[in-house]
């Protein structure tokens, strides 16, 4: 008997039809793929599985009695548990206050069981293998990987028979995502229902049993995994033909050099970093996470502290902070790791976000042309496809994918053409990925100069003329051409002699 079973599941927002009498299936031990466009309905889909919102139309059924949860406490009792998208910890307590908290072990005089939390702590951590995770580490100090693997364990700690995972692989560097995927089907072996939600092809092939595909708040497939090819997915999902999801990689780097880092260096993360970057060039960062990457893209946006120097378009700059680096066509502009945090303000508009920092290209004489912002917006959103409502709609409440299209789109009207790319496609939809993939060498064609990181290895080795690896905050190889494959990258990023 099927787990769970979904009917003519509806909800809106307001004009925003976010799922239209969706239907769903799963049954207890199998690793359910969730797959969609960015907006499709997925989030909504599961937010309203977990409790956190509650639908308008149609039934669910979990074990075949009702279930209409009020909250998360409700959903959790009938065990059900979600990992989301972005995080819901807090940064002030610990990695185990943050696990359970609101249902830490207790004493008999109710105070919190500090022994027993650590011991149950413990058993959790090691009976999943979790990567390295301190139970005493508080929550602020750890990176955004090591924060969405305690989001997990946070998840697991319910015990729940239901888990949702949305695209909780998306921050975790390869490593950890090829645990993640271990430990998805160890929990379906255990007799429990993963529903996984990714937009990375690849991890869903490697583990999903079934899936379904949303389009426009609607199902529109079931398949058994083994029954299906990934053009007939992809082209479900995205209601196109998609030829290819990688651009043919056309050189135009010119000689002129965009972008020169010498001596580069910050604290024990970011050692003698010498690079340059040539104008009309793609350059790759690769390497194992936490080895710079980060930081090199932080500093050189003048986010944090480096020694050493920099040149832009031949003239040295020191980059104090992020209101220098950015500043117009000979500037720097950068889509960051942490949308939430550093790309966008969440309760401002998706207009504002595009315009704000760009707010003098639409003001003559002091006065704003609203005009003019219209049409640019208008442009932007039309261009990138955002699923917005109306570009009044609140940046907070756009899908996690439309989200990221926002932070992309607010790069490009800086009009800088020294574009940092970090992770660009993190929770993009295929579709979009492909158009960000010819974008970028679009730009580049057109003498923009793009550094580009991502986790997702492949993306590199397809989309970049070179690639810089990195290794202990230094460039460990620079490959280029034939030589860049996902074997020689991890070579490099974890062998000695390679370097040399
Ligand atoms: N609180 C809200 N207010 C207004 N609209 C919302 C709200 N939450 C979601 N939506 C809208 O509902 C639609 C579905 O969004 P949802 O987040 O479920 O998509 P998704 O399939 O998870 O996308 P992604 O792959 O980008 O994460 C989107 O158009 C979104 O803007």
């Amino acid at each position: 008997m099927d787990l769970v079973t979904v009917k003519g599941l509806s909800k809106r927002y307001g004009g925003i039809v976010a799922l239209s009498e969706a239907t769903f299936s799963a049954r207890a031990g199998e690793v359910h793929a969730l797959l969609g466009e960015n907006g499709a309905g997925k989030s909504t889909f599961i937010q309203i599985l977990s409790g956190a919102v509650r639908h308008d139309g149609g039934s669910i059924l979990v074990d075949g009695q009702d279930y209409r949860p009020a909250n998360p406490d409700a959903a959790q009792a009938r065990g059900i548990a979600a990992v989301f998208q972005e995080l819901s910890l807090i940064p002030d307590l610990s990695v185990e206050q943050n696990i359970w908290f609101r249902h830490e072990p207790r004493t008999l005089l109710s105070t919190v069981n500090r022994a027993e939390m650590r011991r149950k702590t413990l058993a959790l951590l090691d009976k999943y293998k979790f990567p390295a995770l301190r139970p005493e580490q508080e929550l602020r100090r750890l990176t955004l990987a090591e924060r969405q693997i305690v989001e997990i364990a946070k998840g697991l700690a319910k015990d729940p028979r239901i888990l949702i995972l949305d695209e909780a692989t998306s921050a975790l560097p390869a490593r950890e995502a090829e645990w993640l995927l271990k430990l998805t089907r160890q929990l379906a072996a255990e007799g429990r229902l993963v529903i996984f939600i990714s937009h990375r092809m690849a991890e869903v092939r490697a583990i999903a049993d079934r899936l379904t595909i949303f389009r426009n708040g609607s199902t529109i497939a079931v398949h058994e995994a083994n029954a299906v090819s990934d053009n007939e997915i992809v082209t479900q999902m995205i209601g196109r033909h998609l030829d290819r999801l990688y651009p043919e990689r056309i050189a135009t780097a010119t000689d002129r050099i965009a972008l020169k880092v010498k001596g580069f260096s910050s604290g024990s993360r970011l050692s003698g970093v010498d690079f340059a970057l040539r104008e009309g060039e793609v350059l790759g960062v690769g390497g194992l996470q936490g080895h710079g990457q980060r930081e090199l893209f932080q500093s050189l946006f003048g986010a944090s502290k480096a020694s050493g120097t920099v040149e832009l378009w031949g003239k040295p700059v020191s980059i104090g902070n992020p209101r220098q680096a950015l500043t117009g066509k000979d500037g720097i502009a950068l889509v960051p790791e942490d949308r939430r945090g550093q790309g966008l303000l969440l309760t401002k508009s998706v207009r504002e976000n595009l315009t704000l920092s760009v707010i003098k290209r639409f003001t003559e004489n002091g006065l704003l042309s609203r005009q003019r912002e219209a049409a640019l917006v208008k442009e932007m959103v039309d261009f990138l496809r955002i699923k917005a409502g109306t570009p009044e709609q609140l940046a907070g409440t756009l899908s996690g994918g439309n989200q990221q299209k926002v932070i992309f789109g607010k790069m490009l009207l800086t009009q800088a053409r020294v574009l940092l790319l970090y992770d660009p496609t993190r929770g993009v939809d295929v579709g979009t990925k492909g158009e960000i993939f010819q974008l970028m060498r679009d730009l580049a064609a057109k003498g923009y100069a793009i550094l580009f990181h991502s986790s997702d290895m492949p993306e590199l080795v397809h989309v970049a003329d070179r690639v810089l690896v990195m290794r202990n905050g230094g460039i460990a190889a620079t490959l280029e051409g034939d030589r860049i494959s996902e074997a020689s990258i991890l070579r490099a990023a974890m062998l000695e002699s390679e370097a040399a």
